[in-house]
């Protein structure tokens, strides 16, 4: 079970790789999963927004789960699974389910489309909460149609078994905050602003482009816990150039396409309606390849 303690550094949220038929293509998945475990992360972050949450439902998901939980018998690398959904009822039959299955912890992310009060959002993290594994609440407003304020994600972090929280948020205002008042660790979610999170307090980041060069974002994040900041400064600037590229089209349809191009997993497809990138990109895409 992961405690509070064990959220530091980074995480890898995976995407979940389908055959050109849409269907989940577990070869890719384990190939692709093992490697990225070679690098010692600190978390694995299965069905996240990169994972294409919102189109896996909960039979392929315990797939998921399953076939993920194997491939880290012989690690410490704490499993995270993506089990928040905009309704509440079926995030806590996801969530069960992950705690059945033998995952660490949850990802639950703020309920999206239904703009619940912050009363509702309170209400959805604590029946997450009730089912006992570990909750790491997600807050992601520009995806979501509303966010957290301060104070609801103190009341939803003061919550037994609420662990710690994903901040999307766009701002550092949040875990700048979090921070002074000393609540429970923040993992940046934003990677364009990750280097500057760190520096208003966040214990690390959940970034969907340590896909990519992970050992960089694993060395960047040492090299700042080491005090080694300007090291590790030059490190995050000489990666900005394809983190653009990779947030410049809705992730995770870029991502897939270079795992692709990289021979990770066999197709960049993408259920709808997320859809592939567009021919400039991938002009963009291949020309940082080639270079
Ligand atoms: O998969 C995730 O979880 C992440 N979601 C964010 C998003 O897609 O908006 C980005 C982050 O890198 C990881």
């Amino acid at each position: 079970m992961l405690t509070e303690e064990q959220i530091y550094g980074i995480y890898v949220p995976v995407v979940t790789p389908f055959n050109t038929a849409g269907e989940i293509d577990l070869e890719s998945y384990q190939r692709y999963v093992n490697n990225i475990i070679k690098n010692s992360i600190h978390g694995l972050v299965v069905n996240g927004t990169t994972g294409e949450s919102p189109t896996v439902n909960i039979q392929e998901l315990q797939t998921l789960v399953n076939t993920s939980r194997e491939l880290l018998k012989s690690s410490s690398i704490p499993l995270v699974i993506g089990t928040g959904t905009n309704d509440t009822a079926s995030t806590v039959a996801r969530t069960e389910m992950a705690a059945n299955s033998g995952a660490d912890a949850v990802l639950v992310v703020v309920p999206y489309y239904s703009r619940p009060s912050q009363q509702g959002i309170i209400e959805h993290f604590r029946k997450a909460a009730e089912v006992g594994i570990p909750v790491m609440a997600y807050d992601i407003p520009g995806r979501a149609g509303v966010g957290m304020t301060i104070d609801t994600a103190r009341t939803i972090l003061e919550m037994n078994n609420v662990v710690g929280l994903k901040d999307c948020s766009g701002s550092p205002l949040l875990v700048s905050e979090l921070s002074r008042l000393g609540s429970k660790p923040v993992l940046c979610g934003d990677d364009l602003h990750f280097f500057e999170m760190l520096g208003c307090g966040a214990a690390g980041g959940m970034l969907a482009s340590a896909n990519v060069h992970t050992a960089k974002y694993l060395g960047i994040y040492e090299q700042f816990r080491n005090g080694k900041i300007e090291e590790a400064r030059a490190e995050f600037d000489r990666l900005i150039p394809l983190m653009k590229l990779l947030f410049k089209e809705s992730n995770p349809a870029p991502i897939k396409w270079l795992l692709n191009a990289y021979g990770e997993i066999s197709s960049d497809t993408l259920r709808l309606p997320m859809t592939p990138i567009s021919s400039e990109l991938r002009e963009e895409l291949g020309a940082y390849l080639a270079g």
